[in-house]
């Protein structure tokens, strides 16, 4: 049996990605930017098996069978990956060979934070060891099994370039800056619902692309310029500019996709409020502390430096109390001035507006594990199973 297991990190937009202009291979019709997140707090772990016992490939996803050849996206990662070992001659192992994988997310799956983009990243990068091919351009791969995805195959802040070439070749995700030049940047993920979203991306676009008049304007005129704006910024580390930007970015997105029809509404009354809440905090503080995007679902993500975490969750306490906090931990993630997450739970008067805070930072691209870490056993099942 050849075994091969990797984590890939999540990564949240700056300048949103929204509309195909190819459906099947996946290519966007704007550049897009993001930052990658932390391993250590979030991630998607993969483990892929290869052996002449396996009858068919078989995928389990949080412990649960999921279809593999069937899903359209998986199964044409795996095609392009052996397209590539095979080119490249004498592979590790017969190509025929079916394979047994497991993945997990550390995370709410589904739920709005971007489980597709460390997922897909963590099955490319996984199936691409597991070959032998990982040293090949993997981001026009990964991009064909969710958009975003290509986005996580590498640290720091990253730029996905739109392409123009049809066949997608150069539709391609390149690092702008690495983690340890903006090392002090952080994230408070702020988790209004978890739950699985009504309107996926993949549909919530398509429909935006079909219906809204004025998503071309933003792909054409709107995010050529904020990208270039952007990225000066965060090569000038200059968190006031790139805090503006990506507000501006994220209000942007979510006009365009109330611009659908039917119109896709993915902030709530809490997100809202989340929204407010960020304008007050810099308004009070008098200069730009910390900024909000939201992708599409109510969590709210917010980007700050480090030495602004212990004020900014202060103020989300005061403003956004919660009684669950004798049972729950409230802050997870990273310790804030190195405090115990008990510190940071909220105090009660009922309201219960946010369910917890994920406290992490900017990070690295996939990494490859130790055997002993795989998800299969040595017959190539699940060691864990959901009853
Ligand atoms: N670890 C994983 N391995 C492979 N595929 C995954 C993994 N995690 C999620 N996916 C795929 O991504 C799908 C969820 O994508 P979806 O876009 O609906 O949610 P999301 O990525 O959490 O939200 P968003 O993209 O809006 O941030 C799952 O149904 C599954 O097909
Ligand atoms: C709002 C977003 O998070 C949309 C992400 O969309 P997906 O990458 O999940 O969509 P598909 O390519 O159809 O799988 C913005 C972003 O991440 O840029």
């Amino acid at each position: 049996m050849f075994q091969q297991t990797c984590i890939a990190p999540v990564n949240i937009a700056v300048i949103k990605y929204w509309g195909k202009r190819d459906e099947e291979l996946i290519l966007p019709i704007n550049d897009s930017l993001s930052m990658t997140l932390s391993t250590d707090q979030m991630c998607a772990k993969t483990t892929a098996s290869a052996s002449s016992n396996f009858k068919e490939n078989v995928m389990w996803l949080n412990g649960e069978k999921v279809a593999f050849d069937e899903n359209p996206r998986s199964a044409r990662c795996l095609k392009e990956i052996k397209r590539i070992a095979s080119a490249k001659g004498q592979p590790k192992f017969p190509l025929n060979l079916k394979l047994h994988i497991c993945s997990e997310n550390n995370f709410p799956t589904a739920a709005g934070l971007a489980s597709s983009a460390a997922g897909y990243a963590c099955l490319v990068y996984t199936l691409a060891c597991l070959y032998g091919v990982e040293d090949e351009e993997l981001t026009q791969i990964a991009r064909q099994g969710s958009g975003s995805a290509c986005r996580s195959l590498d640290g720091g802040f990253v730029h996905w370039k739109k392409g123009d070439n049809p066949n997608g070749s150069d539709s391609l995700a390149h690092q702008v800056i690495s983690p340890s030049s903006w090392s002090n940047m952080r994230v408070l993920i702020l988790v209004v619902n978890d739950s699985k979203k009504k309107t996926s991306s993949t549909k919530g676009m398509r429909l935006c692309v079909e219906t809204s008049e004025l998503i071309n304007h933003r792909a054409e005129k709107i995010v050529p310029q904020r990208i270039e704006n952007i990225t000066k910024a965060i090569k000038t580390k200059n968190f006031t500019d790139f805090a503006e930007i990506t507000m501006k970015d994220s209000n942007q997105f979510h006009a365009i996709a109330l611009d659908t029809f039917p119109p896709c509404i993915y902030m709530n009354d809490v997100s809202h409020s989340i929204a407010e809440f960020v304008h007050r905090y810099n308004e009070l503080a008098g200069e730009t502390k910390v900024a909000y995007t939201f992708d599409a679902g109510p969590n709210a993500c917010l980007y700050l430096e480090e030495e602004n975490v212990a004020g900014v969750v202060a103020g989300l306490k005061l403003a956004f109390p919660n009684d669950n906090a004798g049972n729950v931990e409230y802050v997870k993630g990273i310790p804030i001035n190195g405090q115990s997450y008990e510190a940071y739970k909220f105090k009660s008067n009922g309201s219960n507006l946010l369910k917890y805070i994920i406290h992490t930072k900017i990070g690295e691209g996939p990494k490859r594990l130790e055997e002993c870490e795989g998800l299969l056993n040595e017959a190539g099942e699940p060691k864990k199973l959901i009853q």
